[in-house]
């Protein structure tokens, strides 16, 4: 027989931003077979479906207590209790600890099996570094620790390039498009490129194409990092020492990766051609263009994890918190990712 759909855990993210209200809106809409269930302080939801007038009716779950059943209108919340009441568009650092503890209740649910996933509403880095959370870098970085592995990968997709496999999902705003690097200042990203890191993180992008996707041998094209993939080492010797030698090893075990290519021609549809998945060397290099593609339909999901994860293409918009006017476009995405990556991973023995 096969096992019911599992829940998701969806975190509500910065209170101070749009997450709560995204959260509000996809109680809104058609829940996934297994349902959601928010991790979030309750108030704060009740407090911006009133001031949106979303009428959403709010269940509070006392921790561990099984979601019922998935219904329009009805939003399961897992309480965490803010630290100090937040108001929209106002940053309180007292609520960052609010933030990392809805990570560590979705993370642990996941993790024992009471959800089969967690999808992220986005949260605010530079709050949660002011308020003394030395080294917190994204939900990436976090996670990878929280599940105690050495390297996890960062990747997009626009919703078109998210449920075919094969080169059933190339379109013109189809892209798939990971990371080597994630959240460093550019100063950093050079450094942080070395032959180890770049064919570990190859390897799990190959291994969650095939996983996740379904795509049985990805071709992957890599972006070189300096202009004109290094100008044969006269702009920059990386591409000729470290990503080249790293490519060639991976080749001669029959990866299919393109590159070092140019970073600025490699997003064209000549060379996106029959490519499963760009590899990006750092966050501005290749997320521009998957946002130009597609932002608001697009997810981020995490490769490489014990758990599964998605998340919103985008961040905490605190210039649109509470004011009606934020796209749940996106988490819906993420959502719909979420549940059919958890699916998937149920049905694997
Ligand atoms: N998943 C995440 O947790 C995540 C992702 C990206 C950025 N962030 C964080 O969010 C904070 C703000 O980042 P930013 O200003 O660079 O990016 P942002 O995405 O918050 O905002 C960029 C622009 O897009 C608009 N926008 C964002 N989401 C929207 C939505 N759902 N509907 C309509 N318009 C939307 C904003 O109003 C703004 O004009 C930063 O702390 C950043 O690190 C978090
Ligand atoms: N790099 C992501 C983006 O620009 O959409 C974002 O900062 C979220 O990263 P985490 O999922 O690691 O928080």
């Amino acid at each position: 027989m096969k096992p019911s759909a599992p829940v998701l855990a969806v975190t509500s993210g910065e209170p101070a931003g749009i997450g709560p209200e995204l959260c509000l809106q996809l109680a809104l809409g058609e829940p996934p077979p297994g349902g959601v269930v928010v991790v979030g302080d309750p108030t704060l939801l009740a407090q911006r479906a009133a001031l949106l007038r979303l009428e959403v009716d709010l269940v509070e779950l006392s921790p561990g207590a099984p979601v019922p059943p998935a219904r329009r209108g009805v939003l399961p919340v897992w309480p965490v209790a803010l630290r100090e009441p937040s108001r929209p568009g106002e940053l309180a650092v007292a609520n960052a600890g609010y933030v990392l503890e809805t990570l560590d209740v979705a993370i642990a649910a996941c993790r024992d099996g009471r959800a089969g996933a967690m999808v992220t509403a986005p949260l605010h880095k530079g709050v949660i570094l002011d308020a003394g959370h030395a080294g917190f870098r994204g939900h990436t970085e976090y996670l990878r620790d929280a599940c105690g592995v050495d390297e996890v990968v960062m990747m997009l997709a626009t919703d078109s390039a998210l449920h075919a496999a094969g080169s059933d999902w190339q379109g013109s705003t189809a892209l798939r498009v990971a990371l080597a690097t994630t959240h460093l200042p550019l100063r950093e990203v050079a450094d942080a490129i070395s032959e180890a890191g770049l064919e570990r993180i190859l390897r799990i992008l190959q291994a969650d194409l095939t996983r996740w996707f379904g795509i049985a041998r990805p071709r992957i094209a890599v972006c070189g990092l300096n202009p004109h993939a290094g100008e044969s080492g006269h702009l920059g010797r990386e591409e000729l020492e470290v990503i080249e030698p790293c490519l060639v090893r991976l080749r001669n075990e029959g990866f299919e990766l393109d590159g070092p290519l140019p970073a600025d021609t490699l997003f064209t549809p000549r060379h996106l051609t029959g490519v499963d998945a760009v590899l990006a060397m750092y966050h501005d290099q290749g997320l521009p263009v998957l946002k130009y593609a597609g932002f608001g339909q697009a997810a981020n999901i995490t490769l490489g994890l014990p758990i599964v994860r998605t998340s919103v293409d985008h961040g905490t918009a605190l210039d649109l918190a509470g004011r009606g006017l934020a796209d749940a476009g996106s988490l819906r995405v993420a959502v719909a990712l979420a549940a059919d990556m958890a699916d998937r991973g149920s049905a694997t023995p």
